[in-house]
């Protein structure tokens, strides 16, 4: 398509558009919007040239269902971002958005409301629950009691005709919940909580069967009739839904194509010489014209891949270490026993702050489902091994895994907290682990390592767990295996034979492994473990707050 041709129209064009309503919702009109971004290049994410992604747009956006569409790519959720005040404002090179003629800023966040496309439901909590949990973070303490909350609460699930699964789970993976539509209608109830008169969504048909889209967009114009401006991005919408638009803005590569009454957009394409042919689909036919071709789209998705590889070359470089780590570690393997024999053989495991997130996170989250799950799995597996009977060598026992648990998961924390994908994460958590894996002496014996990798040990999380653990588990059992010892007593000493057996103690036995069993090498261990959690919570704390909030 020429896009020349149709820069002719007037931008902003919205005469036409009138939705009767008692009250109004505010008009929203944005100037000029010149939008840049600077993307990252390359494995060093080197900064590279500015592009223009939303070039010279404007438009105004009444009280009705204002829709923003386009093909992949040209900008939709750029310019929602933009005029929703949520995309980074460094890349504003000029223009200005008004709300019913004044200036706002960032400001705009707090009187409207923003449907992200993935929502922020908790599957666990029952619809209500989670329109309660919005309403007590978001409404005024002050001004709305806990009767006026639950009244608010009432009148959205009667709004949003969700009665029949009010008292119905969201759902999880593990748990059956409410149907897709009912979940998007819950989201958008979320945020209808603050009653805001301008309504921002992305993409809300996204992922909808057409029937269930339909019932969305069907809902929205109802909302947009009790006198709210309701602006959203969507992809390719059906008739049915077409139909119901008020106003269309169609972008093509960050440029306006045509901005005005949804119902006049056909006209205004046929006066340029474009037919749609009968029985096909306006908004299929809009983006058949700005479209192009579908290779067009194949090459933007390769480009993409290769021009966003952090996963790959995360996952390269993660095989080159490992193999690299397990040839140095088996570098020229002794033949002679013990070392040979124990490496071969093993070888085969925008709703609150971000410090009110960490704390709820570490303190309900994280510290109860370490510790609380450990200590009955330590009360049942501890005594069914028929390890030292008495209360605080128990206690000893499940601290010590109880923290190597907790090491674990604020080390996984902070991975998670310093990237933004899953499947990075997913990467970047498994190299640590392997690390600690390999240098903690459970895989390999830590005395037929060589010498200037040995001190990798002293990063591992594995090899303070063990160290305590072997300390109690090789006095109370490996004597009694290998030494066919009748009589043990635990954690003295001293064994009691009445074979010709040495008289070998669990203390030479650890000694041997290196492993240090004072009762300082005992809590050596847990003050190390404490250290990990500690400095992994500080960072993930710190990577928490530099998350970008603008997208
Ligand atoms: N933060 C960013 N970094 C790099 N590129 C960006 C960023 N934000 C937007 N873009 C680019 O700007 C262009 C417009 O993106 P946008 O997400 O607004 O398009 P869209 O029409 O919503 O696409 P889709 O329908 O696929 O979601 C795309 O080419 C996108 O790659």
């Amino acid at each position: 398509m020429d896009v020349s041709e149709l820069k002719m129209l007037p931008a902003g064009e919205s005469d036409g558009t009138k939705v009767c309503v008692k009250v109004p919702g505010p008009t929203l009109t944005y100037q000029n919007i010149h939008y840049c971004i600077r993307e990252s290049r390359g494995p060093c994410r080197k900064r590279g040239p500015e592009r223009e992604i939303l070039k010279n747009v404007s438009g105004i956006m009444k009280t009705g269902l204002n829709a923003i569409m386009g093909a992949t790519g040209s900008g939709k959720t750029s310019l929602l971002d933009v005029i929703a005040g949520r995309k980074d404002p460094r890349g504003l090179r000029s223009g200005q958005v008004l709300v019913d003629n004044k200036v706002v800023t960032s400001d705009l966040r707090l009187m409207s409301a923003y449907v992200v496309q993935d929502d922020i439901l908790m599957g666990t909590l029952t619809v209500r629950e989670n329109l309660l949990f919005s309403g007590n973070l978001r409404l005024p303490r002050k001004q709305c009691s806990t009767a006026d909350k639950e009244k608010k609460v009432e009148s959205i699930i009667q709004e949003l005709g969700l009665e029949d699964c009010a008292d119905t789970k969201i759902g999880t993976e593990f748990i059956r919940g409410v149907s897709g539509g009912e979940r998007k209608r819950c989201s958008i109830g979320m945020e209808l909580i603050t009653s805001p008169t301008l309504l921002f969504l992305d993409e809300p048909t996204t992922g909808l069967d057409s029937n269930t889209a339909n019932s969305i967009i069907a809902l929205l114009h109802r909302l947009s009739r009790g006198g709210r401006t309701i602006i959203f991005s969507i992809h390719q919408p059906r008739y049915s839904i077409f139909r119901l638009f008020d106003h269309l803005t169609l972008l093509h590569k960050g440029e306006t194509v045509y901005a005005g009454p949804a119902g006049k957009a056909m006209d205004y394409f046929q006066s340029l010489g474009y037919t749609c042919e009968a029985f096909n689909n306006p908004a299929d036919f809009f983006l058949d014209i700005t479209n192009g071709e579908l290779k067009v789209v194949c090459w933007r998705t390769m480009l993409n891949v290769v021009r966003n590889p952090q996963t790959s070359y995360a996952q390269m470089a993660m095989n080159i270490i490992c193999a690299l780590l397990i040839g140095l570690i088996y570098y020229q393997m002794p033949l002679s026993l013990p070392e040979a024999l124990q490496n071969r053989h093993e070888n085969s495991g925008g709703y609150y702050r971000t410090s009110v997130y960490f704390l709820s996170k570490v303190f309900v989250d994280l510290l109860p489902n370490r510790i609380v799950p450990i200590f009955i799995f330590s009360s049942i597996c501890y005594y069914m091994m028929g390890l030292n009977p008495s209360f605080t060598a128990f206690l000893c026992f499940a601290l010590t895994m109880s923290m190597v648990s907790l090491a674990g998961v604020s080390l996984a924390f902070l991975v998670s907290a310093s990237v933004s994908t899953f499947a990075m994460a997913n990467v970047l958590i498994a190299l640590p682990f392997v690390f600690m894996m390999v240098f903690g002496g459970f895989l390999v014996n830590l005395n037929s390592m060589l010498n200037w990798l040995s001190w990798l040990k002293w990063a591992s999380i594995f090899k303070y767990g063990l160290d305590v653990r072997r300390r109690k588990r090789e006095i109370n059992l490996q004597m009694q295996k290998l030494f066919l010892v009748h009589k043990f007593y635990n954690s003295t000493s001293c064994i009691m034979t009445d074979t010709h057996t040495l008289p070998l103690t669990g203390e030479m036995y650890l000694q041997s492994q290196g492993i240090d069993y004072s009762l300082w090498g005992f809590w050596q261990n847990q003050v190390a473990l404490l250290g990990i959690v500690l400095v992994c919570m500080t960072f993930a704390y710190i990577q928490l707050r530099r998350i970008n909030r603008w997208k």
